[in-house]
């Protein structure tokens, strides 16, 4: 589905991240569940297709992997209700949310936003593009991720805390989304760092697998 895939990477839209939208993952690091989403952007230019390796950002020694199911929006609109929301998903793709975990400590201290933490350049790889009728549920995904063969999160997209229709909906209540552009839906428990010359591999359970290894 190579055409599908061009349709949201080279377009270039935006990437509208949710955090904290599994109980386990925010346990974790030590954050309250959310009573209504945390959501950050990371910029066009954060994206990485498989063949390209994931590079540290500046000034960070903790790079953490975050496995998450994205969405990919296939029909433009603003202010979506939750009951039409499922209308406008083209797709989905595996995703990666790289975290320099070092320098969003930093921030959440300072109570400062997490764009350099989240939104470097590689700092968003994904896999190939799935065409929606391959994912009739969204809510009912193993989603897994090792390191260099060991696995370190193993999920279901059962467990987030916010579905995906709300999560449409709430996002274009402030911004309007467009065709092509990708909604990561959070990452459940597991996430941790990796080192140069690791070799990240991730999947979608009988839907997508993808691997990226990790550069100084
Ligand atoms: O950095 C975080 O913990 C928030 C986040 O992206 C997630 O939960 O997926
Ligand atoms: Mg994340």
């Amino acid at each position: 589905m190579a055409s599908g895939l061009s349709r949201f990477v080279e377009l270039g839209r935006k990437i509208v991240c949710v955090g904290r939208n599994y109980s386990e993952h925010a346990a974790e690091l030590g954050n309250k569940v959310p009573t209504e989403p945390v959501i950050f952007l990371k910029p066009t230019t954060s994206y990485l297709k498989e063949g390209n390796a994931i590079t540290f950002p500046h000034g960070s020694d903790n790079l953490h992997h975050e496995v998450e199911l994205g969405v990919v929006i296939g029909k433009p609109g603003f202010q979506i209700r939750e009951s039409t929301a499922m209308e406008h998903i083209g797709g989905y793709t595996l995703a990666l949310d790289m975290t320099a975990r070092d320098i969003q400590d930093k921030m959440k201290k300072k109570g400062l936003p997490w764009t350099l933490a989240k939104g470097f350049d590689s700092s968003c790889p994904i896999g190939s593009f799935i065409p929606p009728d391959k994912i009739p549920d969204p809510h009912d995904i193993e989603i897994w991720l090792k390191v260099n063969d060991a696995m370190k999160q193993q999920g279901n997209t059962k467990n987030m805390i916010f579905k995906v229709p709300f999560l449409i909906s709430f996002i274009s209540q402030f911004m309007t989304l467009e065709t092509g552009d990708l909604i990561l839906t959070g990452t459940p428990s597991g996430v941790g760092p990796v080192s140069p010359g690791d070799v990240i591999t991730c999947g979608l359970t009988g839907l997508a697998t993808m691997t990226f290894t990790v550069n100084k």
